[in-house]
């Protein structure tokens, strides 16, 4: 006669003997095994925005490259004592990309606009404000620091120096700075290139009819986004049915099409999760069961050469997994290095309780200063993720939050979405 087992009831309940791999641990193993695989072109700087640089980028010239004036005013020779002065104006101003060619001589001052290089003879500027100007002569009050109110020649960057090191995501910021210090050739490396399938007899395309027990597939538009947003060139492998023969020929397509492929679904082990049982017979299964809420299935592979993430089906559990590990391993192919990403303490507006050992991720959002939680924290409610501003991170041996205790807060943003 059979015998039931004792009630779990609790889908995260870490079953003893099995080996659960911390999130970090798991995190560190990646980082020592992947390497960059992208090769490296040149591209006009507009086009490099959101691309990797090959190359750390130094600068051709310095900014400010010559010394030149802050404010619009006089021009003269500092410092400048305490108390009341008149100085003579020399004829003609320096303005900026109209220099004064001239040499202003000792104890006089001449007129000078913002951006214009200080002509020889200054080094300080007073602000027009300041100044009583009147029949080629100025009255103003020192004290005047010597230097004041000027840019010096490379106090931004000086010519020679790294401006932007390699790996850098090129940022709107970045372009103006390449473009200041006279770099309009940037050495990026090729985009990375993600392929995305999805698995389950029950997906339909978006949009298309679906029968009772269809659903639209939610993963794959998420994660080409992801992939998208990231500046990898997202590779669209469509959905795949239940079936090991058609999943093995996707993976193979998607192996020669990619650096590397996110799957969704079938990431556990139930009778139909053909991704980790396929993965498991050709031999290159890194099967982690990682201690993490939500996403606990989660298969690392090699297809091929090609690395897979074989991310749960569930969406909100896809989209933690792929932030958590897939993100900083794409950055790592892409030669981004290994990203962190940025968060921020502030007290919870809720109380959670939870079992020591897994690492948990709640959908989150910041109100009042302090960070709330959604609703529930099922794993396929995807307008959480809509509602939430990012994901709470609740540590490994945490077992009781309350009101007012500080967590950790990872906003979208820091995860560059
Ligand atoms: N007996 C147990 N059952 C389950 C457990 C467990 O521990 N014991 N864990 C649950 C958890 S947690 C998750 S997560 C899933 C992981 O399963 P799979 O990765 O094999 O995913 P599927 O079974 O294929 O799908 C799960 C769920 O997600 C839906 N799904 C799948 N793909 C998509 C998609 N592209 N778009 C939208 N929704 C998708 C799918 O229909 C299922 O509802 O296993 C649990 N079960
Ligand atoms: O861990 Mo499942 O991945 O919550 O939804």
């Amino acid at each position: 006669m059979i015998e039931p087992p004792p009630l779990k009831n609790d889908c995260f309940a870490l079953p003893p003997g099995v080996n659960w791999t911390p999130v970090d641990e798991a995190l560190a193993l990646l980082r020592d095994r992947l390497h960059p695989v992208t090769g490296e072109e040149c591209v006009p700087l507009q086009a490099a925005l959101g691309r990797v640089l090959a190359r750390d980028v130094v600068a051709r010239r310095s900014n400010p490259p010559r010394t030149n004036s802050a404010v619009d005013g006089y021009a003269l020779a500092g410092p400048v004592a305490e108390g009341s002065h008149v100085l003579p104006l020399v004829e003609g101003r320096a303005a900026a990309g109209v220099p004064y060619e001239g040499v202003v001589p000792a104890g006089q001052a001449i007129r000078i606009l913002t951006g214009a290089i200080l002509p020889e003879g200054v080094d300080s500027v007073i602000m027009e404000e300041d100044v009583t100007a009147e029949g080629g002569e100025i009255a103003f009050r020192g004290p005047l620091k010597r230097g004041a109110n000027a840019r010096a020649a490379g106090e931004d960057v000086a010519e020679g120096a790294v401006a932007l090191p390699a790996g850098r995501q090129v940022a709107p910021q970045d372009l103006a700075l390449l473009s200041a210090v006279g770099v309009a050739e940037i050495p990026v490396r090729t985009r990375l290139r993600v392929a995305v399938l999805s698995t389950g007899d029950e997906l339909v395309e978006p949009g298309a009819p679906a029968g009772p027990g269809k659903i639209y597939d939610a993963n794959r538009p998420m994660l080409l986004g992801l992939a998208e947003r990231m500046g990898f060139t997202p590779i669209d492998i469509g959905r795949v049915p239940d079936d090991r023969d058609s999943l093995r020929a996707r993976l193979d397509e998607a192996a020669s099409r990619a650096d590397l492929i996110l799957t969704s679904g079938g990431a556990s082990a139930g009778d139909e999760d053909h991704v980790s049982a396929l993965l498991r017979e050709s031999g290159a299964l890194q099967e982690w069961r990682m201690a993490i809420k939500p996403g606990r299935p989660l298969a690392l592979a090699m297809w091929d050469g090609t690395p897979v993430f074989g991310l749960p089906g569930n969406p909100v559990a896809a989209l933690v997994c792929a932030l958590i590990f897939a993100r900083p391993a794409m950055a790592a192919l892409a030669g981004m290095g290994w990203p962190e990403p940025q968060g921020f303490d502030l007290p919870a507006a809720f109380e959670k309780r939870k079992k020591p050992g897994r690492r948990e991720y709640l959908r989150g959002r910041v109100k009042d200063g302090r960070v709330e939680v959604f609703r529930s924290e099922g794993s396929g409610l995807i307008s959480g993720l809509s509602w939430a501003g990012g994901l709470v991170e609740i540590g490994d041996e945490e077992r009781h939050i309350r009101p007012g205790d500080p967590v950790r807060f990872l906003p979208w943003g820091a995860f560059g979405l």
